[in-house]
């Protein structure tokens, strides 16, 4: 496994060892003490989910406030995505900053993000499917976020966003700067 540091303090790019051989491949999607040894986080992951989207669908960006914020760790394994974290981290020197990652089942490559971030993806591929673990349950009444398409974040979503297929939900969410406090 190799860790890649972003300019984003915490999030990371991780490259896990694959190991191919004549019948296809195999690498260690999660290993919590080797991941502990090399990036300093002890993370117990409670909840796993994964989605189906197809080409053009935008989720995010997404976050649960204050104790409920969770940190996650993505992964594509099937199609490409451009999966995007946002620094929303009170006093942050990279506040409202932004870190992209092409993450696609043939590059293997996992991003984990903090707690304390926005978080959001845009399917590239004809169709994609996206696991995470995440280190706090989901809870509803928690849950806030940021427009993707908020002017002063600037994110390059690599696609065409007036194409983007968006859930009503993430229509309604605000611009950073008519956002509630996230308590983080
Ligand atoms: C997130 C979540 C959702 N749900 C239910 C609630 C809805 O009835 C349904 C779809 O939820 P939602 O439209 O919020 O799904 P996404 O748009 O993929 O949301 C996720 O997408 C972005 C990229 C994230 O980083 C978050 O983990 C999460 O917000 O699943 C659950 O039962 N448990 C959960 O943990």
């Amino acid at each position: 496994m190799t860790i890649i540091p972003t300019p984003l303090a915490g999030c990371l790019v991780i490259q896990p060892r694959v190991f191919n051989d004549g019948r296809g491949y195999f690498f260690e999607s999660f290993n919590r003490k080797r991941f502990a040894e090399l990036t300093g986080f002890d993370i117990d992951f409670v909840q796993d989910n994964q989605s189906y989207s197809t080409k053009g669908v935008l989720r995010g960006l997404h976050l649960q406030k204050g104790e409920f914020s969770q940190a996650k760790l993505v992964r594509v394994t099937k199609g490409e995505v451009l999966d995007v974290a946002v620094d929303l981290r009170s006093g942050s020197p990279t506040y409202g900053q932004y870190h992209s990652v092409l993450l696609t089942e043939e590059n293997n490559q996992q991003f984990f993000i903090p707690r304390g971030f926005g978080h959001g993806f845009i399917v590239l591929s004809d169709e994609a499917v996206f696991q995470y673990k995440c280190d706090n349950y989901y809870n509803k009444e928690a849950e806030s976020g940021v427009h993707y398409a908020d002017p002063d974040l600037n994110i390059n979503w690599q696609a065409d966003i007036t194409e983007v297929l968006v859930s009503d939900k993430d229509l309604e969410l605000p611009f950073l700067k008519n956002a509630p406090d996230f308590g983080f």
